[in-house]
């Protein structure tokens, strides 16, 4: 039998199971089955050496966007708009055939912005070159669910089921559990929240379904079964999510209004130039760089030319911006801003201190 089949099995016998306390680890075992067929499908086999793989892009500038969407939603008229290379763009479905870059700057960075070939239900299961499609996805920054919103928005929960097939969790963050496996030993379960979406017995079941008999388990949060599979498949990727409907153009104000309402979602028409600022300026938040201006000592800051790093990032970072050897010769640096302690004064800071956006940094050296 093959994958796709034994997969087809055990999702016909989860619809048939009830969901009750008695079926829970039943069910929990059929899940971590079927995440492993999936794993799978994605793996590359030797008659089809290039499944899995992405398109060869280089990744370039300081964050990198996906336009992912079904045909002629207008990902390619929008990556025109945005930056300054030009995406064919036409009436007729999948004009666009391969992944096209082009650079946004804004606020001193540059985005990468990634036009990619329109996908249809079942691209993660190799339809199309969707499973292309859904790989570069996952190297993204941000993925951007475009949307036609003069058409049905089940689209939407499709391209949603197609990037969770493959791995992708759309603004989710990362379960808070602890797992490590070891040679010897048996399961140590500990739990510092008291779970409500399932038990021990059915962690233990699924730890069993992966053959996992020695490991130390600490869970943090309410999490459930599917979660709990994430952690131990280890390579899931946790992606914020902008769903962009274009083509509003096309439909009453009232609809407009009504979907400019919908959680991480932006509104625009390419084909009239509408709310393209507003969505730039989500792109930007919702990437959360953050920069900051370096000072030499006794000068203004240079406001001209930023830092732009990553949420997260340490005055380590902010050195290895600058120059590669600055780290190494690193004495202390002063911060004024949001992460001085002392704002709107400057703090004496190490080479582990987070950054946040804004920031002034001077650095000094041995
Ligand atoms: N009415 C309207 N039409 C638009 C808008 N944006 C794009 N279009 C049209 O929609 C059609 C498809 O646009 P494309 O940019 O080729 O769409 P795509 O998503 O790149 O399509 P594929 O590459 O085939 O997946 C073209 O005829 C565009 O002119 C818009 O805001 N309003
Ligand atoms: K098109
Ligand atoms: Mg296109």
């Amino acid at each position: 039998m093959g994958v796709l089949e034994k997969i087809k099995q055990i999702e016909e016998e989860m619809a048939r199971t009830q969901k009750n306390k008695a079926t829970e680890y039943h069910l929990g075992l059929l899940k971590a089955k079927l995440a492993r067929y999936r794993q799978q499908l994605l793996e590359p086999t030797s008659k089809s050496g290039k499944a899995g793989e992405g398109f060869d892009v280089q990744k370039s500038g300081d964050a990198r966007v996906a336009l992912i969407g079904f045909p002629s939603v207008g990902k390619s008229t929008l990556l025109s708009k945005m930056t300054n290379t030009v995406s064919e763009s036409a009436a007729y479905e999948f004009t666009t055939l391969t992944a096209i870059p082009g650079v946004m700057e804004y606020h001193g960075a540059r985005i990468q912005l990634l036009d990619l070939p329109g996908i249809v239900e079942g691209a993660s299961q190799g339809r199309g070159r969707g499973r292309q499609v859904v790989s570069v996805a996952k190297t993204a920054d941000l993925i951007i669910i475009m949307l036609d919103a003069t058409k049905s928005l089940e689209q939407k929960h499709l391209l949603e089921v197609e990037l969770d097939t493959v791995g992708v969790r759309l603004n989710k963050t990362k379960p808070d559990v602890v797992f490590k496996q070891k040679p010897a030993g048996g399961i140590t379960l500990n739990t510092t929240v008291k779970l409500t979406k399932m038990d021990e017995k059915t962690v233990r079941t699924v730890l069993a379904g992966y053959k996992i008999h020695n490991c130390d388990v600490m869970i943090r949060e309410d999490i459930t079964v599917d979660e709990f599979i994430d952690v131990l498949l280890g390579n899931r990727k946790y992606i914020p999510c902008l769903y962009v409907l274009n083509k509003i153009d096309g439909i009453s104000l009232e609809e407009v209004d009504r979907l400019a309402h919908q959680r991480n979602t932006v509104v625009i028409s390419c084909e009239m130039g509408l709310n393209l600022d507003y969505l730039v300026e989500r792109i930007w938040e919702m990437l959360g760089l953050v920069k900051v201006y370096t000072k030499k000592r006794g000068a203004h800051p240079d406001l001209e030319d930023p830092i732009c790093m990553r949420k997260g990032s340490t005055i380590e970072d902010v050195c290895h911006g600058i120059h590669k050897s600055l780290a190494a010769n690193f004495r202390y640096a002063l911060v004024w801003g949001k992460s001085s302690k002392f704002s709107p004064h400057a703090q004496k800071v190490g080479l582990t201190h987070l950054v946040q956006d804004e920031d002034v940094v001077s650095i000094f050296t041995k």
